[in-house]
Formats: structure tokens, sequence, C-alpha cells
């Protein structure tokens, strides 16, 4: 089957029980067990749940994995996924990720005894250098949020493999649609399913899936015993939305060909980081190992123009945390979503105060780029 019609027949796309072609809602906390001791296909909706089940079964098929999980949040999927360590495990970790995920490791795992080195994962022999006697795995995002930032997934992984190391990769900017590092050589692939997974930015949601049978059984063991699992209501609504992710990536990414084609020709315009530009460092890479670039863009407007006016004076394109939904959002991330990195370190990692990322929807191109437009002459 291939990718589209994957996504609208994958998972359980028939119910066993009526023949339901979207899946029901199995709003039941517990299953009726007819044996004692038995061993019931269900029992309890924190260990497994038929409409979360059917969500987890279709993750797995598009990632190429042989198990998907469902977690409340892409947040809580990579605390599973890391959770599969232990003290005094060491890990490899991009320099560019996700604030939040860069708090869990800062604030959270640091103090249960994980160690971690920080890498430019663009830098091959800086990734290899920095695998120790302890490592466990390398972690990374690409693209990268919010700098787009373009790591080689198959050179990682063979370096990894070569010091019996794991990849984990973020997926979450691509998306399956876009790119899977499962078949790339990566062991765990994590996505915050909030964003292009589900699309309609009105589920949070995570999702992790792998191709290793024993971390598929830590995983499942880790998902049932912290609990941090994906409810039947939720696990519809994502599968729900997952179902036009080929339909809405396609239009994401013929509108951000023409928002990139207009911010290269405003005079407003400084830097941009977008994937799909030819000189962009990891063009090539991302040309390999993508079907397409995606359409999350980051800019900086031109030494000395207002950010803050800029973003508060749009009025189509919505001034919020998140992406990946049908609408378009904008943020500056070092006061929004990367706002728990301190400062020092954000700068470092080239993260500059006044960046603006913006995540280009499905409406009609010529309204979104008339908005940045508006927007921008307000800054003359
Ligand atoms: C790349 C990336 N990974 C993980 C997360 C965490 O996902 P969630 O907000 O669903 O917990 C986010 C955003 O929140 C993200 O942008
Ligand atoms: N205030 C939230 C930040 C959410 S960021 C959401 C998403 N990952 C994005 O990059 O837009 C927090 O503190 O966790």
């Amino acid at each position: 089957m291939k990718f589209n019609t994957q996504l609208i027949h994958g998972g359980n796309s028939e119910d066993p029980t009526t023949g339901a072609v979207s899946t029901p809602i199995y709003r039941s906390s517990t299953f009726h067990q007819h044996v004692l001791g038995g061993e019931p296909k269900w029992e309890y909706s924190r260990t497994g749940n038929p409409t979360r089940a059917s969500l987890e079964k279709l993750i797995a098929e598009l990632e190429h994995g042989a198990a998907g999980f469902a977690f409340a949040s892409g947040s809580a999927a990579i605390h599973a996924t890391f959770s599969l360590f232990s003290q005094g495990d060491h890990f490899v970790v991009g320099s560019d990720v996700y604030g939040g995920t860069f708090r869990l490791i800062n604030k959270v795992l640091k103090r249960f005894g994980l160690e971690f080195t920080v890498v430019d994962m663009q830098d091959l022999e800086a990734v290899e250098n920095a695998i120790q006697d302890n490592t466990v795995a390398v972690y990374f995002e690409t693209p990268t949020n919010p700098l787009l930032q373009i790591a080689d997934i198959k050179a990682i992984a063979d370096i990894a493999k070569k010091h019996g190391v794991k990849t984990i990769v973020d997926n979450t900017f691509a998306t399956p649609y876009n790119q899977q590092p499962l078949t790339l050589g990566a062991d765990i692939v994590v996505h915050s399913a909030t964003k292009y997974l589900g699309g309609h930015s009105d589920v949070v949601a995570g999702l992790a899936v792998t191709n290793d049978e024993e971390i598929a059984e830590q995983l499942a063991f880790l998902q049932n015993s912290i609990g941090s699992t994906l409810g039947p209501d939720d696990s519809w609504l994502l599968q729900r939305g997952m179902k036009t992710l080929g339909a809405r990536m396609r239009v994401h990414q013929e509108n951000a060909n023409e928002v990139i084609n207009f911010l290269q020709n405003d005079n407003h315009i400084g830097k941009i980081y977008y994937p799909g530009l030819k000189d962009f460092p990891g063009h090539e890479v991302a040309a390999k190992q993508m079907r397409n670039f995606g359409a999350m863009i980051s800019f900086e407007l031109k030494d000395g123009l207002d950010a803050k006016k800029f973003v508060e004076s749009l009025q189509l394109i919505d001034l919020a945390e998140s992406l990946g939904g049908i609408e378009s959002l904008i943020e500056v991330p070092a006061v929004m979503t990367h706002g728990s990195i301190p400062r020092e370190i954000r700068l470092e990692n080239g993260i500059k105060d006044e960046l603006i990322r913006l995540s280009v929807g499905i409406e009609d191109p010529e309204d979104i780029i008339a908005d940045l437009q508006q927007a921008l002459k307000k800054l003359d």
C-alpha cells in the first residue's frame, strides 16, 4: 500500500465487531474478562485500548516500524523513550532541539542521573568524538526546531551502530510524509503529534515508534508503567487528522514555496533558514533524505527592524506557539517556544532574540503573503 492509501486505510481500518469504517471511540476504562487469570486482548485502557491501538498500528506502518506507542503529548513520548535507559547512561544530543526537550533533559532527566553531551549534529566528526564508553544513544531533531538545521540520519546511524549506540530521531518537523528515519538506520522515532500529524491545532499528543522488538517490549512496559497514555477520544481525533496528512502536506509545501519566494524578494528580510534553499548548509542532505523540504521557515528581519511590531501587526497569521496546523502560525522562539533555554546557551546555539519562526498553513497563499506584506510595510 502506498503512503496516502495507508493513511486512510491503515491502522484498524474496519471495526471487527461492527464493520464501522471509522474506528469507534472505545471510551471504556476496563474490559470484561471471561476467564479468571486468562490473557485477555483488552484488560484496562492504560495497558491497551482498541482506539489507541488503531492509531499505534497506523503510525508503526507509516514509519516502517514494528510497533507504535501513543502518549498524552510529544514530551511524554520523549520522556518514556529516555526512560528506556538508566542512571549513568550517556547521550549525545543535538544542540538545536525544541526548548521543552532542552528543559526535560536539563531540569528532569539529569536529576535521575542521565548524562548528556550537546553537539552540532551537522558535524559528523563531533558526533563521533562525543561518543563515550557509557554512551547509549544519539538523540536529535532533523529539521531542527527552530533553526531548521539538517542532520544526516543515515551517516549518524552508521556512526552510532559502529559504537553499539542507538539512534533516536524526533521526526516532528518532517513527518513520515517527508522522511522516514527508521528506513535510514534509526532505532526509535518520536513525534509531537500535536503538530502536522494531528494537523488542526486541536489535540496534544505524542508518538514513539521502533523497529526493534526488544525496545518495543520495553516501551510497552514503560507506557503502561508510567501511564502517560493518550486517551481514546484524542487517539480518534489524531487518527482522523492523520488521514489527510498527505493532502495537507502537499498544500503546505506549495504555499511554503510561494512564501519563500516572497521573503527572498522582500527588502525587509535578512537571513532565511529553510532547507529548500540551495545555499542553506543542510540542503544537499535534506534533498537526499527528505521527499520535500516542509513548510517551516525561520527568518530574521534586516538589522534595526522591530520583530515585535512585525508579529503583532499580522492580522491573519496567528501569533501563537505550536506549528503544523492548517492555519499559519508565527512566533518568536526566544520569547515563546524556546524561552526555557537560558539566553547565553540559546545565543551560543544560534537562536537570536529576533529570530522569527513561521509555520505556513494551507490558507490561500495570496492571503498569507498579503498579511506578511502589510505587516512588513508598517516597519517602514
Ligand atoms: C520538535 C518537537 N518535539 C517535541 C515537542 C513536544 O511536543 P508536545 O508539545 O506535544 O509535548 C515539540 C513541541 O512541543 C516539538 O516542537
Ligand atoms: N509554553 C510551552 C511551549 C510550547 S512550544 C510548542 C511547540 N513545540 C513549538 O515549538 O511551537 C512550554 O513551556 O512547554
